[in-house]
This record gives C-alpha cells, structure tokens and sequence, in this order.
C-alpha cells in the first residue's frame, strides 16, 4: 500500500480558550491535550511517520513528553507559524511518504475507524476530508447583523480533521498559496483552488476540535466515556 506520514498541528496560540497556557498543552485526564491526539495516530500499524509542529520555545518540553509517551513513529519536531496555514506547511516539508494526513492536535477524540476509511477514501478519489452533516440551519449574515441569505442545508457539511492528500498536490497547493498570498482556513481550500476534488467521509460529531472554554467541559466528558469504554 501507498506509504502515509502524519503532520499533527499544535502551534497556534488558542487565544479562544483564553487561558495563560496555549490549549494543545493544557492537561486532560492528567495527560496533555495534544498528547491524546498524538496516541491516536501513534496506534496506527500503518503510519510511517508523524511530525509535530509545535509553538515557539515549546520544542524540547515536547520532545520529553514524546519520549515519556513512547510516541516512536514521531519523526520530528518543529516549530509552525502565526498561521495554521504555515504551519501546515512547515510540517509538509519533513514528510517523506507519498500521502500524508493533516489534523488538528486539538481533536483528541477521532477514532482510528474515522481515520482509517479518510485513509482509503484518499487512496480512493485523490484526496479525503472527514467531516459532518450541519444538524443547525446556517444564515449567511452582512455587516449590520442582518441575514443576508440562508444556504440549502442539506448541502452543508461542517469539516473537521484529518484531511489527507498525496504529499505532492499538498505541496503544490501550499506553495502556489504562499505564492498567490492566499490564506485559507482548512488544506482542503488549497487544493480545491487547485482544482483536485476532495471527498467528504462522514465522521463522528464527538471528533470535535477543542477551541473555547465549554470545549473542555465536553472534552472531560468524552474522555470520561472513552477510559470507560475501554474498561
Ligand atoms: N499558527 C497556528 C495556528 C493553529 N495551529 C493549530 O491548528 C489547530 C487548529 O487551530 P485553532 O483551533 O484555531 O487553534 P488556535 O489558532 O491556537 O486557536 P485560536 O484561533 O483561538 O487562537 C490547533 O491544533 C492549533 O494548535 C497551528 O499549528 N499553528
Ligand atoms: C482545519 C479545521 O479544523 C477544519 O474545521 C478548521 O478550519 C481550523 O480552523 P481554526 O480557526 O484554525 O481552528
């Protein structure tokens, strides 16, 4: 099989959780946030690699933890950029499989079902998004706080993490981007823009991506459930 490499980012600032200490790094069940995502990704028989990009200053305190937790397909450690866009693309660069994964060090909770069929979905159509049916109506809204339309629902899937491409088309997309000075929100508007289709893979509403306060509250909850259903 096509061989994978993982980036998992963990270098932004969190400044929506609003606590001193960024939130990949904040502790869940004694453990830290990223940690639990990088134990995910680490179980996995057929990952060859993973790289961490992390914040600035925060290279050697990862490098123990990684090394506390046994994390053995780590491959690097680097530091990402202001934006999640160059951190992305910071943490491309030191992958060496012919596809890799991108996912949020914030989302702790995807299962390794969830990444495997984003896996072969990829492998599949070229490239692969997990991601969920919206469950509210979403109103486009203008600047004076008024709706300003209300796009057809059922067309609106709200998109979550792991996306996987081929390394290349990554590449590319991110370079033609820095290039063009265009920055986007997710990898997969990058490589749409490149005109490469992207297939959504319906994942779990639980493989939430940990941002604001009440994200804890939830987070502690969901690994409550987890250690239980482990038991
Ligand atoms: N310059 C950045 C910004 C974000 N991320 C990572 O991308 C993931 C999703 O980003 P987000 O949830 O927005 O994290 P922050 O940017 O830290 O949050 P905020 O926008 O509240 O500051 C997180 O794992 C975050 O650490 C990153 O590696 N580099
Ligand atoms: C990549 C992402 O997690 C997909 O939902 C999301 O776009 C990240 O956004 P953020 O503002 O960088 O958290």
């Amino acid at each position: 099989m096509s061989s994978f490499g993982a980036v998992i980012v963990a270098a932004g600032k969190g400044s929506r959780m609003g606590t001193r200490e960024s939130k990949q790094y904040l502790m869940l069940n004694e453990k830290p946030i990223m940690i639990h995502t990088l134990e995910v990704f680490n179980r996995l028989p057929w990952l060859r690699e993973i790289v961490l990009v992390t914040g600035e200053g925060e290279v050697e305190r990862c490098r123990r933890w990684i090394q506390e937790y046994r994390l053995d397909k780590v491959s690097a450690v680097i530091t990402g950029g202001s934006e999640r866009q160059q951190s992305v693309y910071q943490g491309i660069k030191q992958i060496s499989s012919d596809w890799v994964m991108i996912h949020d060090g914030v989302r702790p909770f995807v299962t390794s079902e969830e990444i495997e069929r984003c896996r072969d979905a990829a492998l599949r159509e070229g490239a692969s998004v997990l991601g969920v049916p919206v469950k509210d109506t979403i109103k486009q809204v203008n600047g004076q706080g008024f709706i300003a339309g209300t796009p057809d629902r059922q067309s609106l899937w709200a998109v979550q993490t792991p996306q996987a491409f081929r390394l290349s088309d990554l590449l590319q997309a991110h370079q033609s981007a820095e290039q063009e000075g265009f920055v986007g929100t997710d990898d997969a508007m990058l490589v749409e823009r490149m005109g490469v289709p992207v297939a959504v893979v319906e994942g779990k509403y639980s493989n939430i991506k940990i941002t604001t306060p009440d994200d804890l509250e939830y987070a502690m909850f969901l690994q409550k459930r987890k250690g239980e259903s482990r038991e």
